[in-house]
């Protein structure tokens, strides 16, 4: 398998485009399922994940077409399946996201049940309690979560907590449900409101969608349309980041910066200058970097998808800072990797104090999750010699070719399957 070798960097400079939101889109992908007509969907991001749910729409007899790099067009018109298997769902969590379209659709899904994985157990308990709330049977046996309805109707559903994934499975199974469905302690996130945006324009009556109570109307049917997917806000998160680490100037292009208000707001107050400039946000990084605390919490709070990267950047800030992680348990797996490479970082219950060094130094390390290998490849960037990550299948599930939009910035970073080498 390849991996990623980075070389301490000069300060990056330049302009990196940011692509489409894979928490937007697997969703969206996901709700094609509801249309009989054909979908468009543009700015998607080439990405694993795009590749796995496309394949669970395959499975499910969808008529999925690559038009081109960044358009994806489906036709659900025909599907006659309604079973999500192992093999799938555990190449990707969010795979279970196509259990509310399935059911809203044709009264029934068996999806195999989701595991947990490097960052907690992630249970499905409340798709399943809004699920019930509408009216469906659920059945666990065997590995799989059955579900089924005559027909669906609409209900009030309280959340116990704002899960992301609960509120879109709920909202998209809610659609063609019989009267009015509430969700009360709905997730906020702008993932959300792109999928309701997107429902929308297949004829549902969503509204509330970005505030913690979203109403749908239920409708007899809905049709196809086009979308473009928001920009992904965590993959221009990283990027600000890496600009800031390095003490660069980069204009992340192609952001929408009211969804990043807790990152820039975090990042001033490390000393990091930011302006809007047209679609994206002009980020200037500081000498040296200063310490903060951070609290991770469900939008628009700090997201907790940005919180390793943090923890890269404030392993090299000035002064001690702690970052609180309350959505996930146990999202601390890349402290041991970063400590390898010299961090000074303490874990205590859910909290990790960080004691920033002038300096990390090159080691070689592994990517136990997503964003964890995005930190280390940050990490890289300002550390003496050579990193080397393994394990990047998961860095390559969310970020559209990371080294060589970091490499038009000027940074020291190839894949060993691209041929290259840092000089
Ligand atoms: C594909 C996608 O969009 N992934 C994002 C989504 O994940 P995901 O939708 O899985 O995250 P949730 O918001 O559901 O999870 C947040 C917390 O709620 C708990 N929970 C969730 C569901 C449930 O039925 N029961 C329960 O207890 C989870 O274990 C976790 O502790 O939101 C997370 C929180 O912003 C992000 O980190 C992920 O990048
Ligand atoms: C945790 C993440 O994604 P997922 O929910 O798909 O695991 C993430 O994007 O950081």
């Amino acid at each position: 398998m390849a991996k990623i070798v980075v070389e301490k960097s000069q300060p990056l400079k330049g302009t990196v485009r940011v692509s489409g939101a894979k928490n937007s889109v697997l969703p969206i992908l996901a709700a094609t399922l509801l249309a009989t007509e054909k979908c468009v969907l543009e700015d998607v991001p080439p990405l694993r994940d795009v590749d796995v749910i496309c394949e669970v729409l395959t499975s499910l007899g969808a008529d999925v077409k690559r038009v081109n790099r960044e358009q994806i067009d489906i036709r659900a018109n025909a599907i006659d399946n309604y079973e999500a298997p192992y093999e799938l769902v555990r190449k990707m969590r969010a795979s279970f996201l196509v259990m509310g379209p399935l059911l809203a659709r044709m009264g029934k899904a068996r999806i195999s049940m989701p595991g947990g994985c490097a960052i907690g157990t992630r249970p499905i308990d409340l798709h399943l309690k809004g699920f019930k709330a509408l009216g469906a049977e659920i059945t666990l046996g065997h590995g799989f979560v059955e579900a089924k309805a005559d027909k669906l109707i609409g209900n009030k559903i309280y959340l116990d907590f704002p899960s992301v994934g609960a509120t879109e499975n709920i909202m998209m199974a809610a659609v063609l449900a019989e009267g009015q469905t509430i969700i009360e302690n709905a997730a906020e996130e702008p993932e959300i409101t792109d999928l309701a945006n997107y429902l929308n324009k297949m004829g549902a009556q969503i509204k509330g969608a970005g505030t913690d109570t979203i109403k749908i109307m239920g409708v007899e049917r809905l049709t196809g349309t086009t979308h473009t997917v928001i920009p992904d806000r965590i993959e221009a998160g990283t990027y600000m980041v890496a600009a800031a680490m390095t003490g660069g100037n980069v204009l992340v292009d192609n952001v929408m910066a009211d969804h990043l208000k807790p990152v820039i707001a975090k990042l001033r107050e490390i000393d990091v200058e930011l302006y809007e400039e047209g679609n994206g946000i002009r980020v200037i990084g500081p000498k040296i970097p200063k310490a903060v605390d951070i609290k991770t919490l469900p939008y628009p709070g700090f997201p907790t998808d940005m919180q390793a990267q943090f923890m890269a950047l404030l392993s090299v800030s000035k002064g001690t800072s702690v970052i609180i992680e309350t959505v996930f348990e146990n999202r601390f797996m890349h402290v041991s990797e970063l400590k390898r490479m010299g961090a000074d970082i303490k874990i205590e219950g859910r909290s990790a104090i960080i004691e920033g060094k002038r300096e990390l130094t090159g080691a070689p390390v592994k990517a136990t999750d997503l964003r964890a290998g995005a930190a280390l490849i940050l990490a890289g960037l300002v550390s003496d010699g050579i990193t080397e990550i393994s394990n990047i299948e998961h860095i390559e599930r969310g970020y559209v070719d990371i080294e060589k939009k970091l490499r038009g910035l000027g940074a020291k970073i190839y894949r060993t399957d691209e041929g290259l080498s840092v000089e």
